[in-house]
């Protein structure tokens, strides 16, 4: 299997770093724009394997795609990050320009890739790859709900002094303030957390959730790329090894929940084709109003870059 990262920056690096040391690929082809970075990163990774003992091959390329040819994967990372006081939206103008001019390239030289978008603001971004790249919508989608379920995880686990292990939850919605964590669909070790937590600090969590990312923006100065870089590698995996994992990602819904056209994470089977399947929860009249809300303010950002196109 090969898998290439384009964009060598925190996450892009730290996603083939993932994919690398879990051998998750034969081949990992690390790409960006700036010359040397790249290479750079990826002859380090390979210089780590004799010590981690893997043997993924990393190679490194500045913005040379046909080293990227024949890719079973793409995990398209290039962009802006945000800087404090900005939100993901903010990103749209530049970032819509990259995903577009890196798609263009992807599809000329792994025209039967899957593609897996991580440059924000995500659910439009996944709309710019989508319809750059003309692939089914099976075939192009987003990483965000893996880590903002991680991150709710985390915070729970925390919370009940707990292994993170223990704790599934789905989240839904748009990647940002307007996600819809899910209560009712959250578990520790199979028993409801409601049962363990108070509602006034579930609550809490929620929130902190919603804005789990602006926390290490302010914190850093820059946007996360551990957990975003293992999140993105933790999809290829599901994919390249036909593993079916049930994960929230982004995906254009057409019909489900109600919802058409629209890019909204929501928990899907994730396999050799890409997305098998849209799970459709029956949700509560609460749970559904959140998700309009939420469907409602991609919508908005996915009309700015139709405006622009
Ligand atoms: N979906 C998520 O949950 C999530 C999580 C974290 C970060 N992000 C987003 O991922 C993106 C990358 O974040 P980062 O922290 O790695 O940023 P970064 O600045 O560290 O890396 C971005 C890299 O993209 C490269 N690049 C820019 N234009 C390119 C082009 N046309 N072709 C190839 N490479 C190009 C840059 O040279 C840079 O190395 C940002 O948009 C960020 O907001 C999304
Ligand atoms: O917050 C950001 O800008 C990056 C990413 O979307 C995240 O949630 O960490």
């Amino acid at each position: 299997m090969k898998v290439t990262v384009v964009g060598a920056g925190n996450v892009g690096a730290t996603c083939a770093d993932v994919l690398a040391y879990r051998e998750i690929a034969n081949e990992v082809v690390l790409l960006d724009i700036k010359e040397g970075v790249a290479e750079g990163k990826s002859l380090d990774i390979w210089q780590k394997s004799p010590i981690n003992l893997y043997d993924t091959r990393t190679i490194g390329s500045t913005n040379d795609y046909s080293k990227t040819a024949g890719s079973d994967v793409v995990v398209i990372t290039s962009g802006l990050p945000r800087k404090p006081g900005m939100s993901r939206d903010d990103l749209i103008e530049t970032n819509a320009g990259i995903v577009k001019q890196v798609t263009e390239n992807v599809v000329k030289h792994s025209p039967d890739a899957i593609i897996i978008v991580v440059s924000n603001p995500l659910d439009v971004m996944t709309y710019q790859a989508h319809i750059t790249s003309q692939f089914p919508r099976t075939k192009v989608m987003g990483m965000a709900g893996i880590l903002d379920t991680a991150r709710y995880r985390a915070f729970l686990a925390e919370e009940l002094n707990v292994s993170p292990k223990d704790i599934q939850a789905v989240l839904m919605g748009g990647h940002g303030d307007t996600m819809v964590p899910l209560p009712r669909y959250t578990t520790v070790g199979g028993i409801p957390v409601t049962e363990l937590i108070d509602k006034s600090k579930l609550d809490e969590i929620i929130e902190r959730t919603k804005f789990g990312g602006g926390e290490l923006v302010k914190l850093m100065g820059t946007s996360a790329w551990y957990a975003p870089g293992s999140a993105a590698a933790q999809m290829v995996e599901a994919i390249v090894r036909d593993q079916r994992r049930v994960f929230p990602v982004c995906v254009k819904l057409e019909g489900e929940y109600g919802i058409d056209d629209v890019y909204l994470g929501v928990p899907v089977i994730l396999g050799k084709n890409g997305i098998e399947k849209v799970i459709e929860l029956d949700l509560n009249d609460d749970e559904k109003k959140l998700l309009e809300e939420s469907r409602n303010h991609v919508k908005e950002v996915m009309e700015v870059l139709d405006s622009k196109r």
